[in-house]
């Protein structure tokens, strides 16, 4: 019997980790107890599942896919929109489910070339222009929803989950832009090279989620 490949996994650190490990656990991997987001490792071998794993910036997961040091990722749909970086998106984990919205002030009023601050310039520009509305993107790298609030920018592109950070600052969702979840990614040469050990953890993910989504 031919061995199965080893596969290098970039895990997000940050909010997607902890349910991206469940769903690894749910797929009947054997994940050591040592691989936790508050552990200062950044790299987890588990030898008997054939897998390695990088524990990285949730922003960063499609570089290390992309340049092929990591075979696979899970990434938020907001940063694969974002990054526009070359991968292959393989599966729909449909974890971490949040939006990427447009929001301001409840009594905000159309200007001419208003500011829109973001933490997501690329998705912001592109969604404007669809728009045919011309703005000027600033941007942020968190505490976005302050921006409206002390004048620097007219309107917000950012992510919206349960609305309390937009309801606590007495802002409002005006346009959903996207809704995200996060993606398991492949490397394109790792998706046809290593295509065995790819399939099965696809598979295996794919029945946790279906299972997941049939409430079993
Ligand atoms: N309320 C939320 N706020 C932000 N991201 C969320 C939320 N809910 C789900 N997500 C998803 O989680 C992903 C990672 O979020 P996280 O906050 O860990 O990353 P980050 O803010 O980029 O990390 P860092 O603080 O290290 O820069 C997002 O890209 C998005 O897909
Ligand atoms: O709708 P909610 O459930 O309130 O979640 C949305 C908020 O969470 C994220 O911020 P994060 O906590 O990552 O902090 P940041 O402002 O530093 O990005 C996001 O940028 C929003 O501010």
């Amino acid at each position: 019997m031919v061995e199965r490949q080893e596969l290098i996994v970039a895990m997000p650190k940050g909010r997607i980790f902890g349910e991206a490990l469940e769903l690894l656990r749910k797929a009947g991997l054997d994940m050591p107890q040592d691989l936790t987001e508050d552990s200062r490792k950044l790299t987890v071998t588990v030898p008997r599942e054939k897998l390695s794993f990088l524990l990285v910036k949730p922003v960063d997961v499609p570089t290390y896919v992309e340049h092929g040091v990591a075979d696979l990722g899970v990434v938020g749909k907001d940063v694969l929109m974002e990054e526009e970086r070359d991968v292959h998106e393989l599966l729909d984990l449909e974890i971490s489910p949040c939006r990427v919205s447009v929001a301001g002030l409840p009594d905000w009023k159309p200007v001419l070339n208003p500011k829109v601050a973001s933490k997501y310039p690329r998705i912001a520009d592109q969604y404007f222009r669809e728009q045919g509305q011309q703005v000027e993107v600033i941007r942020l790298n968190g505490s976005v929803e302050l921006a409206p609030l002390i004048g620097l920018a007219d309107r917000i592109v950012d992510i919206v989950s349960t609305g309390r950070t937009l309801k606590e600052n007495g802002l409002v969702e005006l346009e959903e832009i996207a809704s995200v979840t996060s993606r398991l990614i492949a490397n394109r040469s790792s998706y046809r090279l290593k295509s065995r050990a790819v399939d099965e953890l696809y598979e295996r993910l794919g029945k946790v989620v279906e299972q997941g989504r049939v409430g079993v």
